[in-house]
């Protein structure tokens, strides 16, 4: 894994921004995979800053966001593809029809996990896969105890991922319980995985991502078996690295 230690969490965004940008010079038609929270923010920001500019395009780009509520309606403020759609999808030159969320309100939410992972494969896999790092070590809504031969499918989100996504609701009990994920061997089928890590609350996590012995426990940690991750860390997160 390459670890980037970035000063602050401006020049993370920077830094993925240009990564992102760098697989779009390298393959115009490139599939990226996207993740939302807290962390990417800046870096969609940056790319939308970069598209206006005249630099960047996306119309020939493919994207597939790691995961969405389950119940919540596509248009609630709160649902994933809103998320998307208002930071990113609305603001640049891609092609609604080339972006992809699961459909967390689909009558048969099995069959919608299979056609998502289909629909993954049919486009030929992520180029580029964008990771946050929940604290409790998920990545997408993969909780602890998600095997890591897991595709698409139906997640109970831990008690930790609510509270930790309750900042977004008025009240904890207002965060949808379930959701759907790209699974675990989803994500690691990506030709290249670009983790965001900021904040000193996330120190102890990325510590574990990186050492801990790969576990089930800590889904990142299945990470360290895939042969082309890029993590870009901001000081605070990286701090308990040099312990
Ligand atoms: O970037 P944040 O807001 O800390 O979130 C970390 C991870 O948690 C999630 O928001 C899910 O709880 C993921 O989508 C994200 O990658």
């Amino acid at each position: 894994m390459d670890i980037q230690i970035c000063k602050n969490y401006e020049n993370l965004s920077t830094k993925a921004c240009a990564h992102v940008s760098g697989q779009i010079a390298k393959k115009e038609n490139s599939v990226l995979g996207l993740a939302t929270g807290g962390t990417p923010e800046g870096m969609y920001k940056k790319l939308v800053e970069q598209h206006r500019k005249g630099v960047l395009s996306f119309q020939q780009v493919t994207t597939f966001n790691l995961d969405e509520y389950i119940g919540l309606p596509a248009n609630h403020p709160l649902s994933y593809r809103v998320y998307m759609k208002d930071r990113f999808f609305s603001k640049v030159d891609l092609s609604v029809v080339n972006t992809h969320l699961p459909d967390g309100q689909a009558a048969d939410l099995t069959a919608e996990c299979a056609r998502y992972e289909a629909l993954l494969r049919e486009a030929g896999g992520v180029d580029i896969q964008v990771l946050g790092l929940g604290h409790n070590g998920h990545i997408g809504f993969n909780e602890p105890g998600t095997p890591f031969a897991s595709t698409t499918h139906i997640v109970e989100l831990d008690g930790k991922t609510r509270e930790a996504n309750a900042r977004y609701f008025d009240k904890k009990s207002d965060v949808p319980k379930k959701a759907i994920t790209m699974g675990i061997e989803t994500i690691l089928a990506a030709g290249e995985i670009l983790v965001l890590i900021s904040g000193a609350d996330k120190a102890e996590a990325l510590r574990d991502m990186l050492y801990r012995e790969m576990t089930t426990e800590f889904p990142a940690t299945a990470l360290q078996q895939h042969p082309n991750v890029t993590i870009l860390a901001d000081e605070q997160a990286a701090k308990s690295l040099h312990e």
